[in-house]
C-alpha cells in the first residue's frame, strides 16, 4: 500500500476519484489556499504511484507524471484509496486512460487514421493488494465514466498481466496486429464506434487499392508511396470467400499482415528516406505527429514510448 505524510481523506471522500490536467480531483471544492495545497498533494501521490507502475514494469522512466497530467488536454488519471487504511489512508491504484489520434492496420492490413481513439495508457495495483479484484473495479468506473467498451480500446504496450486481465474479464484474446506499440483486438473497428456505445474512434481516411498497391493519406503513403499487397489480397477481392474456408481464411489473413507489416518496414525508397533506420521509426514518426497536432492530448509519442 502506498502512504503519505498527510492524510489523503479530504481528497477521497469517495474510494475512486478522477483527476484530470487541474490536478485536482474531480469531487474537489474550496478556495485558492485549499486549491493550491490539494494540487501539490496530488502531484506527489500521481507521482509516487506512476514511479512504482514503471518500476513494476520494468521502465526506466514513468509514464505517468504530474507534470504530464498537467501538459495534457484529454487524459484523465482514476485513483483508488483505501481511506481505512494505516493512519492517514492509502492509495492503492491508478489507470490513466486518454484520446489519441492513431494510424492503424485494420483487420485487412489497411491503414486507417482513428481519432480521438480510446486509449488505455497506464495501469497499475500496488502489489500487496493485486488479484483481488481492485483492478477490475477501476477498470470499470473508468469505461461507465467514458462511456467506453474495452473491445473498442487500443492499449499501449500492455504487459502481461494486463493482457491476462483483458482475456479474464472481457474475453479479449485476438489481436489485430500493428506496427506500433499499441495493442488492439478483434472488434476494434467493428463499424463503427457508435454502435457498441462508444462516443470516440472515428474512422478517418478511406483507402483506396488499384492495381494490388495500397493507397491511403496516411503519412506512410505520402513519405514511402503506396504499399504492395501482393496477387492473393486482390484474388481474395475478385473472388469472395465461402463460409466453410473461414478458417483457413483466417491464418492467411494472418500470413498476410504480418507478410504486410514486413512490407511496409522493407519498402526502400530512394532519396534521403532510403537510408537505413530502425524497424519501428515509422510508427514513431507518426505517432509523434499526431502529438504535436494538438488533438491526441499528448499524441502517440508520449506513453508508446515507454522504454524497458
Ligand atoms: C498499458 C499499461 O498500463 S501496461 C501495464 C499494466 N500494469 C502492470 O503490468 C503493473 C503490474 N500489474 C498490475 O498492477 C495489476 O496486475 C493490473 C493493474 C494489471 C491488474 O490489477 P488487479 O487488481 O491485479 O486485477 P484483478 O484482480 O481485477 O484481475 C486479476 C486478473 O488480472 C491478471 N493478473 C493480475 N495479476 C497478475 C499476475 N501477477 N500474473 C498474471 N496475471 C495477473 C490475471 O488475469 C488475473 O486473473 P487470475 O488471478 O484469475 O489469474
Amino acid at each position: 500500500m502506498v502512504e503519505f505524510r498527510f492524510d489523503i481523506k479530504p481528497l477521497f471522500p469517495q474510494p475512486i476519484i478522477k483527476v484530470a490536467s487541474n490536478l485536482l480531483p474531480h469531487t474537489f471544492r474550496g478556495d485558492r489556499r485549499q486549491c493550491l495545497d490539494a494540487t501539490s498533494k496530488m502531484s506527489e501521490i500521481i507521482d509516487r504511484l506512476g514511479q512504482l507502475s514503471a518500476i513494476s514494469q520494468g521502465l526506466n522512466k514513468p509514464v505517468t507524471t504530474a507534470q504530464r497530467l498537467r501538459m495534457s488536454e484529454n487524459q484523465t488519471i482514476y485513483l483508488l484509496a483505501d481511506t481505512e487504511a494505516g493512519h492517514n489512508g492509502a492509495v492503492i491504484g491508478l489507470l490513466k486512460v486518454g484520446t489519441k489520434d492513431l494510424y492503424l492496420f485494420d483487420e485487412k492490413g489497411q491503414t486507417r487514421k482513428m481519432e480521438q481513439s480510446p486509449s488505455i495508457l497506464d495501469f497499475y495495483v500496488h502489489e500487496s493488494r493485486q488479484r483481488a479484484g481492485l483492478g477490475k473495479r477501476l477498470f470499470e468506473t473508468m469505461l461507465n465514466e467514458e462511456h467506453w467498451t474495452p473491445v473498442k480500446c487500443s492499449v499501449d504496450r500492455p504487459s502481461e498481466k494486463l493482457l491476462g486481465f483483458l482475456r479474464k474479464h472481457y474475453g479479449l484474446v485476438r489481436t489485430i496486429p500493428q506496427a506500433n506499440n499499441f495493442v488492439l483486438y478483434e472488434g476494434f473497428f467493428g463499424d463503427e464506434a457508435s454502435q457498441n456505445g462508444s462516443r470516440n474512434g472515428h474512422a478517418a481516411s478511406p483507402e483506396r487499392t488499384k492495381n494490388g498497391l495500397h493507397i491511403t493519406d496516411s503519412p506512410n503513403t505520402q513519405l514511402f508511396g503506396a504499399t504492395y499487397l501482393g496477387d492473393e489480397t486482390s484474388k481474395q477481392k475478385r473472388f469472395g470467400r465461402r463460409g466453410s474456408e473461414s478458417q483457413q481464411h483466417h491464418q492467411q489473413q494472418q500470413q498476410q499482415q504480418a507478410a504486410l507489416l514486413q512490407q511496409i518496414t522493407q519498402i526502400s525508397p530512394n532519396g534521403r528516406y532510403g537510408a537505413p533506420r530502425p524497424t519501428c521509426s515509422m510508427a514513431e514518426i507518426i505517432h509523434a505527429g499526431s502529438a504535436s497536432s494538438g488533438k491526441g492530448g499528448g499524441g502517440g509519442s508520449a506513453e508508446s514510448n515507454r522504454t524497458k
